[in-house]
């Protein structure tokens, strides 16, 4: 059977952990690794790929996995799209993958191709859950409590700060879908903390929760890729109250994370062109194999 040829654009957690994921997974093979400084220090975990700064130097990309930060997403997409080749990633602004969506969709119809955003897991596998719980008791309170653990995209959020070395931010549950943000920053000489203090708390990822930020002389002492989420869902199936659903889960965030891209890299193979979230695909696409196979025995 042929395989799928996936670049992977980026290496940085989310992108190291992808190529582990391609590499143990049987239909995929790696077309190559983008990078912005090419193979310039390539690293000996790459040796036996091909490291490019641009994906139009790789030959028959199937699709290209999106492992930049989620700022980044919508412009690689669009660019790589353009080029006629699929792309996934883990775009996490929940209040902006609408628009996201709209406006990717519109590349995806002229170029013929397959978009699946916003696909880690949450956004993404969570995404598919609550969906899937709203449908058992319509009516009803979800909440999704995360952690405590690393967030990926609030420490890149924090690492784009100006006077920001390196950084981590670290969720922690308050309940009920309410969490406080303790961010942990290694400062460039001379930064301030009061004034990396006040452009994290205006940023978006940070405005509408309890931060809380602390300079430490090394990030990589204090970090642990380690995350979680508990969600819960309490309702109303038709006309019957208080069922009760819950989902957990403990994981290491990037390996997760790429295990999710890949599955939605061969997912989007099978999709008409378009561009999609999680809950929009079949879920048993996201297993190699075939269907038969699949319904025989996981259904
Ligand atoms: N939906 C979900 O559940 C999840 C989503 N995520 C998302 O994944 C994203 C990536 O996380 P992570 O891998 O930890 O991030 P990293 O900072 O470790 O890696 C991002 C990589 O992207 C490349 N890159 C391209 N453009 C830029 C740029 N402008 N600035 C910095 N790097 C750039 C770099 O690779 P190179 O130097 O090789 O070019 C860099 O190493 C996060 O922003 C987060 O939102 C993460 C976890 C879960
Ligand atoms: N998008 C998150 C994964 C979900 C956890 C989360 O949103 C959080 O910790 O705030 C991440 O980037 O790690």
């Amino acid at each position: 059977m042929k395989k799928i040829r996936a670049a992977v654009v980026g290496y940085g957690n989310i992108g190291h952990y992808t190529i582990e994921a391609l590499e143990a997974s049987p239909d995929f093979e790696i077309a190559g690794v983008v990078r912005r400084q090419g193979s310039q220090d390539k690293p000996q975990a790459l040796a036996n790929y091909e490291v490019v700064d641009d994906i139009s130097k790789l030959k028959n990309v199937d699709v290209a996995i999106l492992a930049t930060p989620t700022r980044s997403c919508p412009e690689y997409a669009e660019r790589i799209t353009s080029l006629g080749i699929n792309t996934v990633d883990s775009f996490d602004i929940h209040t902006s993958i609408l628009d996201y969506r709209t406006q990717q969709m519109a590349n995806n119809k002229k170029t013929n191709t397959v978009s699946v955003i916003s696909a880690g897991w949450d956004p993404g596998s969570d995404s598919i859950v609550r969906v899937l719980m709203e449908s058992l008791a319509p009516k009803g309170l979800t909440y999704t409590n995360f952690g405590p653990g690393m967030s990926m995209g609030h420490s890149v959020c924090v690492r784009s700060k100006k006077g920001v070395k390196n950084a981590l931010s670290v969720t922690i549950p308050l309940g009920e879908g309410i969490h406080r943000r303790m961010v942990y920053v290694e400062l460039e000489d001379g930064a301030k903390l009061e004034e990396v203090t006040a452009e994290i708390k205006a940023d978006p990822y940070f405005s509408h929760d309890e931060t809380h930020v602390f300079a430490v002389a090394s990030v990589d002492d204090v970090r642990d890729m380690g995350h979680g989420v508990n969600l819960v869902r309490k309702g109303v199936s038709g006309k019957t109250q208080n069922q009760r659903l819950e989902f957990n889960m403990s994981i290491n965030n990037p390996a997760l994370t790429a295990q999710v891209l890949v599955n939605v890299a061969r997912a989007s193979m099978r999709l008409q062109p378009g561009c999609y979230t999680m809950p929009e695909i079949p879920v048993i696409d996201m297993l190699p194999g075939t269907r038969e196979e699949i319904v025989a025995t996981l259904v």
